[in-house]
């Protein structure tokens, strides 16, 4: 790759668990450098000093919208809080409206004009767009279990979530404490969850799901019930399923019902399961990702890599 092939990223919200991993994968891409990396927290630290992976003198800044926007950045990451992306959008879009936004965050996955980011599923949809809204965890698991029958069922599938608590981020809460999470498994958000409705979106199916927290850090278990309208057997969706992800490196599909330890920091989702109940018409799904990667950072690199034209999987480890 040449030099002036290398194109550059800012990074907004840097210190926390997704900005983190985004540093580490960009650190091994040849054709990616950062160009700024923007925490209020960890403002003139140094990033080596928190991200190992990362070499080279680049320190964290406390910018501002205007100088996110004036930056040499070529593609801005926000991987901020919910609802704290319209603003710095609003700049980049009058200073610099050529450049690339991946957004993390929930706030433009509802937004027709901005290109939903889940490469399986929609990157056929891709048609040059510099707005991308990169998917949720759970709604990555969700929609990588569901796709592949979408169209055979006969009812809303029901998905049972389990997430590691990285998932909640860094700002303190119950969700996120891990005091409060030994031993226990935390039910919220029963119905109307955001990932309910991006999936029920995506797919033009509703869903049913129901998140959990639990006490490891990283990784989700979805686990998910549909209801077919023909009948079927177990082989037949299992095939139907590898030839669903055929050629995805970032899918593997299993036979048996994967554990979310073994796909943690790991950069592909496992699918596998494929349980069919008496009367073939009940199949049961489980899948698994680890929602720093696949859920968010893996996933805004394979984004990443489709706006700039790099190959998909550059930079990401192969499993
Ligand atoms: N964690 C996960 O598994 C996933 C997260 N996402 C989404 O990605 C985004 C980032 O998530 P994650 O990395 O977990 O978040 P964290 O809480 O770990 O980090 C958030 C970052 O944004 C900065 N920030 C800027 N403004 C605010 C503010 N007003 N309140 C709090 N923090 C602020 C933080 O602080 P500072 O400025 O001090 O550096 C920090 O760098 C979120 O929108 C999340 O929903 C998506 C998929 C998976
Ligand atoms: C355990 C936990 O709290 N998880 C988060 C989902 C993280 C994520 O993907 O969130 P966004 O849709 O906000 O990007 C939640 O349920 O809100």
């Amino acid at each position: 790759m040449n030099a002036h092939d290398v194109k550059s990223v800012g990074i907004v919200g840097a210190r926390g668990h997704t900005g983190a991993e985004l540093i580490r994968l960009i650190a091994r891409h040849p054709g990616l450098e950062l160009a700024f990396v923007s925490s209020r927290e960890l403002d003139g630290q140094r990033v080596t000093d928190h991200v190992a992976e990362f070499a080279g003198g680049l320190r964290y800044e406390n910018l501002s919208h205007e100088a996110v926007a004036a930056g040499r950045a070529d593609a801005v990451v926000l991987a901020l809080p919910n609802g704290k992306a319209k603003e710095i959008v609003a700049a980049i879009d009058a200073e610099k409206p050529d450049a690339v936004i991946v957004d993390l965050s929930a706030d433009y996955r509802f937004d027709n004009a901005w290109y939903y980011g889940l490469p399986e599923l929609t990157r056929t949809r891709y048609a040059g767009q510099k707005r991308i809204s990169n998917p949720g965890c759970y709604a990555t698991a969700m929609q990588l279990a569901i796709a592949p029958l979408k169209d055979e069922l006969a009812a809303p599938p029901a998905c049972f979530g389990v997430s590691g608590y990285s998932g909640a981020g860094t700002t303190p809460s119950d969700k996120n404490n891990p005091e409060k999470l030994r031993d226990n498994l935390m039910p919220y958000a029963l119905v109307d969850h955001l990932h309910e409705r991006e999936v029920t979106r995506q797919l033009g199916v509703p869903v049913e799901f129901m998140p959990h927290v639990g006490p490891h850090f990283r990784g989700i278990t979805m686990t998910v019930n549909l209801w077919l309208q023909q009948s079927t057997n177990a082989d037949a969706v299992k095939a139907h399923y590898r030839e669903f992800y055929d050629g995805e490196p970032l899918v593997r599909v299993i036979d048996e019902a994967p554990w979310v330890s073994a796909i943690a920091g790991k950069h592909y989702a496992e699918v596998g399961g494929f349980a069919v109940a008496p009367g073939g018409k009940r199949v049961v799904i489980v899948a698994t990702l680890d929602n720093l990667l696949k859920g968010a950072a893996t996933q805004a690199l394979q984004n990443l890599n489709l706006a700039f034209g790099f190959d998909e999987m550059e930079a990401i480890p192969r499993p």
